[in-house]
């Protein structure tokens, strides 16, 4: 019998790293013949998402605000498999949204799988945020998804074919997010319409799902993102150089989410393997969001957290 008390305990070495770049858990081809719309596919896990869906042979379009970053992605993703097209839009527009669906079909045909990626996000404390700051975060992240989503369902529903949503969301959508009062409202509205619309429209076909990420740097990342979790790491850590580790020690799974991973778990969420999934937000994210003590980190409100000075009215 082996005496485990004598032998030294290995140290913790957090979740195992996910599979290579380029690898796939669905068969090859799964995606031929369909087309998939990435909202904000030109930019970070919206690029990845798409990555992985190329990759298993869809055709995409992609659609944000800012044509030479479309463009640019396109090239990159025209690389990977199937054909790519880009279509100028900001989702806060009804009817650009309507002739972001008439460009695909003109391209395609009609999406078979649409992403709801785009959204909007900058740190403010409530106290110092304009009415139309929120209305900007609010109006991008719930209700253009909801007119993408809503334009998405009509076409189907007029043609009687299926088809899949999923809707990116965050996990402040059930813990509330300190700092992040917009997007976190935004985003718990985005999780209510994935509920509300699976069961509308499950009849019809349509599955509605969401899916979360965790902490998944990117090159990306907004100013204001970046500098939020540079506050969030003691400064003599940043010292030290190394980004990724500083982040990885304060996550459960001892690592950052590589933005591939939640491409995969989006290929999957659509493709034949997951039909009878609808109406559930998939979180990936390491349990990060699960960290909970009895005896939390003192509290620093967001006021110190951003480095203001006092509320001034
Ligand atoms: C707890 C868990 C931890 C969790 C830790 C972190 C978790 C992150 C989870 C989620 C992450 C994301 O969503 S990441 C996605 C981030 N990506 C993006 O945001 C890209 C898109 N963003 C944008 O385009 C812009 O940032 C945005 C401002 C939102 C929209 O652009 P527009 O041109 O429409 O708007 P603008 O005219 O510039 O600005 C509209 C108003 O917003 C105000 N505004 C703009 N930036 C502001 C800022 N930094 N602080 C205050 N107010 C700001 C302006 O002053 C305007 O108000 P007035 O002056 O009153 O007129
Ligand atoms: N990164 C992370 O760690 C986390 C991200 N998320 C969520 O993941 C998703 C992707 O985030 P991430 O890749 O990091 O962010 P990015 O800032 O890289 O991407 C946001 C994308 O949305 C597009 N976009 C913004 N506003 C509009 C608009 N009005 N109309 C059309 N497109 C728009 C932008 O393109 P353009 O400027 O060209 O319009 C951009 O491509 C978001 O839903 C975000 O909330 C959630 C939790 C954590």
């Amino acid at each position: 019998m082996t005496d485990h008390a004598s032998e030294p305990t290995p140290p913790p070495h957090g979740l195992p790293a996910p599979a290579p770049a380029g690898a796939s858990a669905l068969p090859d081809g799964t995606y031929d013949g369909t087309v998939v719309l990435v909202t904000g596919g030109g930019t970070g896990l919206g690029k990845a998402i798409a990555a992985e869906f190329a990759r298993l042979g869809a055709d995409l379009v992609i659609a944000s605000r800012k044509e030479e970053r479309l463009k640019a992605a396109r090239d990159e993703l025209a690389g990977l498999g199937g054909r790519v097209t880009s279509v100028p839009c900001d989702i806060r527009d009804p009817d650009r949204v309507a002739e972001v669906f008439d460009a695909a079909q003109e391209a395609y045909g009609l999406p078979d799988v649409l992403v709801n990626n785009a959204a909007a996000n900058f740190p403010v404390p409530a106290e110092d945020m304009s009415p139309n700051a929120w209305r900007s975060v609010v109006d991008i992240t719930l209700s253009g998804t909801f007119f993408m989503t809503r334009e998405f369902g009509r076409r189907h529903l007029a043609a009687g074919t299926p088809g899949s949503v999923i809707s990116i969301g965050a996990s402040y959508a059930w813990t509330g997010g300190p700092g992040f009062a917009h997007s976190a409202a935004a985003k718990a509205g985005v999780k209510s319409l994935v509920e509300s619309l699976a069961v509308e429209w499950g009849p019809y076909g349509i599955q509605v799902n969401g899916l979360v990420p965790g902490l998944m740097p990117h090159e990306d990342m907004t100013a204001d993102i970046r500098g939020n979790l540079d506050r969030a790491t003691p400064a003599q850590e940043h010292a030290s150089g190394d980004r990724q580790r500083e982040l990885s020690s304060r996550q459960p799974a001892l690592r950052v989410g590589a933005p591939r991973e939640l491409g995969w778990a989006a290929a999957f969420l659509a493709s034949p393997y997951a039909r009878f999934i609808t109406g559930h937000t998939l979180v990936v994210d390491g349990a990060n969001w699960q960290r909970r003590g009895l005896v939390s980190p003192e509290v620093v409100t967001v006021r110190e957290q951003m480095g203001r000075g006092p509320f001034e009215g």
